[in-house]
């Protein structure tokens, strides 16, 4: 059994939402079950569920408690206690605007869990389709290097980025993949690390500052990360250190490719000036697992993501196709295409 058949992140189950506490990984395999909306939207605020697919998902079923409750003003709050959480990734805004349709055209309790069901196992078939497409993309017989964590932990499972390099690795067309750390919160050391090693995938960890020497030696075919937001002239908003990676890319001639749903284009955000950036608090970067690493009352800066201007961006690896160089034109073309049909 693979790690992307056993992780499971968030999945329903006896009445109840349980999410696996992410915060506790590699060393502790905890779930946290949900039975009330606000337990959703606290843990997504806590980073117990990350990454932007996994918290649309997470939000969707928060919605689907909340109408448990039989309170058009519990409801109401679920909404915008939900949306209110996280800034940055438009999947959750995605998700809870695709759960008040529902509510909307009148769909009850069980209605509205079978749509947060159902947005779950779309963004399951979607990262397939992108991991399939995008390991085509990828040069042979060389390495990757990824950031973050995007894999079954971030999504329905399987994975955007983590997606790519589950497929290409199946594929036989990856030697290994190195894994940035990921400071402050260390999502690529503890999970993405844990994702691969636990899926037989080769995988090497390197400091956030090894990434542009390890660019510069020509081990690295192409660059793959994940999106928290597309905007619609194809800036790409990620986890903080993303853009250093693409300008370090870029000097080396190394691809940089981004692999997202369309549920992480957003086409009512022009460019990426317009996308909120979240900053979180100060102990994520004084302390390591409760351990004191800079003086306490330092002065803190700490955006938890940043944008790559679309000119970095060599291609973007959707479910409906793989857009080279996207600019407004094509994140358009592939917003308006009709579902079934596949962007060449
Ligand atoms: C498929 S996940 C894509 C992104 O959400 C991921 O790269 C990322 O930046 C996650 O940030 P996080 O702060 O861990 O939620």
């Amino acid at each position: 059994m693979t790690a992307f058949d056993r992780i499971r992140a968030v999945f329903w189950e006896s009445g109840r939402l349980h999410l696996l506490d992410q915060r506790r990984l590699p060393t502790v395999e905890h779930y946290l079950d949900c039975t009330r909306w606000r337990e959703v939207a606290e843990a997504i605020r806590d980073m117990v569920v990350r990454g932007a697919p996994a918290i649309g998902i997470a939000a969707a079923y928060g919605v689907a408690l909340a109408a448990r409750e039989r309170s058009e003003r519990e409801l109401a709050a679920a909404f915008e206690g939900l949306a209110a959480t996280r800034p940055t990734a438009v999947n959750l805004g995605w998700a809870l605007a695709r759960m008040r349709r529902a509510h909307d055209a009148g769909a009850d309790a069980g209605a509205l869990l079978a749509e947060a069901q159902r947005i779950q196992a779309e963004d399951v078939a979607a990262n397939r389709r992108i991991g399939a497409l995008g390991a085509e993309h990828l040069p042979a017989g060389r390495a990757v290097l990824t950031h973050c964590n995007t894999g079954s932990l971030a999504t329905g499972g399987y994975g955007t980025a983590l997606g790519v390099v589950r497929s290409a690795y199946a594929a036989g067309r990856l030697t290994r993949v190195y894994a940035g750390e990921t400071r402050p919160w260390l999502q690529g050391a503890r999970l993405t690390a844990w994702e691969l090693q636990a899926d037989g995938i080769p995988v090497r960890l390197i400091a956030d500052g090894a990434a542009a020497s390890l660019l510069a030696s020509g081990e690295v075919g192409a660059v793959v990360v994940g999106a928290d937001r597309v905007a619609a002239n194809g800036d790409v908003a990620n986890k903080i250190g993303t853009y250093a990676l693409a300008l370090a890319a870029a000097a080396h001639d190394v691809p940089f490719l981004v692999a997202a749903p369309l549920s992480t284009l957003d086409a009512d955000t022009a460019s990426g000036a317009g996308i909120p950036i979240e900053t979180r608090g100060a102990e994520e970067l004084l302390s390591i697992a409760g351990q004191a690493i800079a003086p306490p009352d330092i002065e803190v800066w700490n955006p938890v993501f940043d944008v790559t201007p679309a000119r970095l961006v060599d291609a973007l690896i959707t479910e409906r196709g793989v857009v080279a160089r996207p600019d407004a034109h094509a994140i358009r073309r592939l917003l308006s295409a009709p579902a079934h049909e596949e962007i060449p």
